[in-house]
């Protein structure tokens, strides 16, 4: 039996202003099974981004979770503390946005970053951190890592700053990795070194890794299930091999067709 590591059930996210209520995520279930790699897609606006936000209470101002359950390896992380949430972020359950740049501290030099998710949530000491940021950037393909370390993230390309971010998410190994199209605007090598990355967390960890992308190239070479989402809810949720063959499939980011709603169970 799949393990459930994450689930996510019937979630509502709103964002509240004076023009009214944006129902960005309306009744979102999924859950993330160990060892395996769910693909979200969705056209532009439909809630993934927030629905990923959700999980770690990340959504900004003026949204809020509203209504739902977050578990993860059965404990409820909605209600928790921005304390508990902290030692559960980087080390179980960690996230990675498309936008490095703005993900990244713009004060802090990278290595610093690096090396605070290690101290925080490992026994090591400053000096072995600094050694495993070293390796880890390494890793990651950053080269000469060791003197790129004092390095600010506005002195580093788009490309560079991905992979800080990649080596600061799978850092502690998460048993959870949410990447929020992790490779887009990236050129193809980089691209493929990241998708590998992604797999080798997976085999080695067994992580589950939900993959938010407009790539149907990268759902179809690395994911084993889909949930498109749609609306604010997700209007499929199938086997891969299923949804690319599906004559149903929305041309992604320009979804012409209304879906009726999908609820956990249904079969389409
Ligand atoms: N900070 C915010 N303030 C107000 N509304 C927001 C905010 N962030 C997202 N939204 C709204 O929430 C809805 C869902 O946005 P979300 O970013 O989750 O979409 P998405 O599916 O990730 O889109 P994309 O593929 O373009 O990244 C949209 O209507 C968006 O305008």
């Amino acid at each position: 039996m799949p393990t459930h590591l994450l689930e996510i059930k019937d979630l509502h996210t709103y964002f509240f202003s004076k023009d009214g209520v944006n129902k960005a995520v309306n009744g979102v279930s999924l859950a993330l099974e160990e060892d395996s790699i769910l693909g979200v897609v969705g056209e532009s606006g439909s809630g993934k981004t927030v629905t990923a936000l959700s999980v770690l209470q990340l959504v900004p101002f003026p949204g809020e979770i509203v209504k739902g359950s977050i578990t993860y390896n059965g404990r409820e992380l909605l209600g928790m503390t921005s304390e508990e949430i902290r030692h559960i972020r980087g080390k179980e359950i960690s996230l990675i946005f498309q936008d490095a740049g703005a993900a990244l501290n713009p004060v802090i030099p990278i290595g610093k970053q690096v090396e605070e998710i290690v101290l925080e949530h490992t026994d090591l000491g400053g000096r072995r951190a600094r050694a495993l940021a070293i390796e880890l950037l390494g890793q990651m393909g950053i080269p000469d890592a060791k003197n790129m370390l004092n390095r600010y993230p506005f002195q580093l390309s788009g490309g560079m700053a991905q992979r800080v971010l990649l080596a600061i998410g799978v850092a502690l190994k998460p048993k959870v990795l949410i990447a929020d199209e992790p490779t887009s605007n990236l050129d193809v090598t980089l691209q493929a070194e990241i998708l590998h990355r992604l797999s080798l967390l997976r085999k080695e960890n067994h992580s589950a890794i939900m993959l938010i992308t407009h790539d149907l190239g990268v759902v179809a070479q690395m994911t084993q299930t889909v949930a498109v989402m749609y609306g604010g809810t997700i209007v499929e949720y199938t086997d891969t091999s299923r949804y690319l063959q599906s004559p149903f499939t929305p041309t992604l980011g320009r979804c012409s067709r209304r879906y009726p709603a999908w609820t956990p169970g249904s079969s389409h």
